[in-house]
């Protein structure tokens, strides 16, 4: 997958709005502010439906912004050259999103006030997430067979680097007041909840009339049928038409996927990395 990238660091990034001297920048200059809320993600954990979430809260289950504006300009993605424009441009506490790894977040926030929230996904899932759309993308060296793509993502030879240096880096903040650690799965099987617990967290009170609204707004259904959201505006110059971002939405796909093989070395890599991290952050159990 790397052989396209543009790299930093040590870590690999796609090759289209992407540079190395972008992301010195973003990460020494870009000044984030007290206000600002920030949304960090590996690709491929749910990080649209994170964001849609979080637009909606922001109006209150109104879809009018959601269905007017791309989510890429409503929420930026810091270390992209559009998104770092555009932030730079923004007035007021902003949605910011990124899939950096902690040691090139932006050094200015972490001596912020700013919220952020980590959504991290089962691994296996990224894993087959990230197999569908990267081979149909078309500013990366795409995967052959997901059996390819299998080695990549477990020797961490994907964009962004590795998940598990990724979730590590990360989680070292799950004790600090502004960080909230939140997983694809728990979305998943009580969004409701998760909603609410997201509104907590941001200070924000919907009426349940408005809560019931962000829910229908960003389900995996509506967000599917809305240009602004699915990323269709992007098929042709970044993707092929094939391509999609709703894919399926589920939680556990992957077992319709490894080999008994591929799940025994995943599991034991899985321990290698992770096991001595508290264990009820891994809602997937496998
Ligand atoms: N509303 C909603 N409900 C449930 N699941 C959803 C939703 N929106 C996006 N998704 C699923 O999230 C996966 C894409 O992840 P990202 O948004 O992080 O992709 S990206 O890295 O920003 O390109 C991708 O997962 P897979 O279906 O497993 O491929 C999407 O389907």
């Amino acid at each position: 997958m790397t052989g396209k990238c543009v790299w930093f660091e040590g870590i690999p990034f796609p090759s289209l709005d992407y540079s190395p001297e972008l992301l010195r920048e973003v990460q020494e200059s870009f000044l984030v502010k007290d206000e600002d809320v920030l949304l960090l993600t590996f690709p491929k954990s749910g990080t649209n439906w994170l964001i849609e979430t979080v637009c909606l809260i922001y109006s209150k289950g109104d879809p009018k912004w959601v269905q007017s504006e791309p989510i890429w300009d409503r929420c930026p993605w810091v270390e992209t050259k559009h998104g770092y424009e555009l932030l730079k441009e923004k007035e007021g506490p902003r949605l910011i999103s990124s899939h950096l790894p902690i040691q090139l977040f932006p050094k200015s926030f972490f001596k912020s006030k700013a919220k952020m929230i980590y959504l991290i996904r089962n691994p296996r899932d990224v894993l087959v997430s990230g197999y569908f759309f990267w081979r149909s993308a078309k500013f990366v060296k795409r995967p052959q067979s997901l059996e390819q793509y299998f080695e990549w993502f477990v020797e961490g030879n994907v964009v962004f680097g590795s998940w598990f240096d990724h979730a590590r880096g990360w989680m070292s903040m799950r004790d600090k007041e502004n960080f909230l650690i939140l997983s694809y799965e728990e979305m998943k099987w009580d969004t409701r909840s998760t909603v609410e617990k997201i509104c907590q967290f941001l200070g924000k009170k919907l009426e349940p009339e408005e809560l019931n609204s962000v829910l229908k707004n960003s389900s995996f259904q509506a967000m599917k049928e809305n240009s602004m959201s699915n990323y269709s505006l992007l098929k042709g110059q970044y993707f092929e038409e094939n391509g999609q971002l709703l894919r399926k939405g589920v939680t556990g796909d992957w077992r319709n996927y490894f080999t008994v093989a591929q799940a025994e070395t995943f599991d034991k890599l899985f321990q290698e990395k992770m096991a001595d991290l508290p264990q009820d952050l891994f809602l997937w159990k496998q």
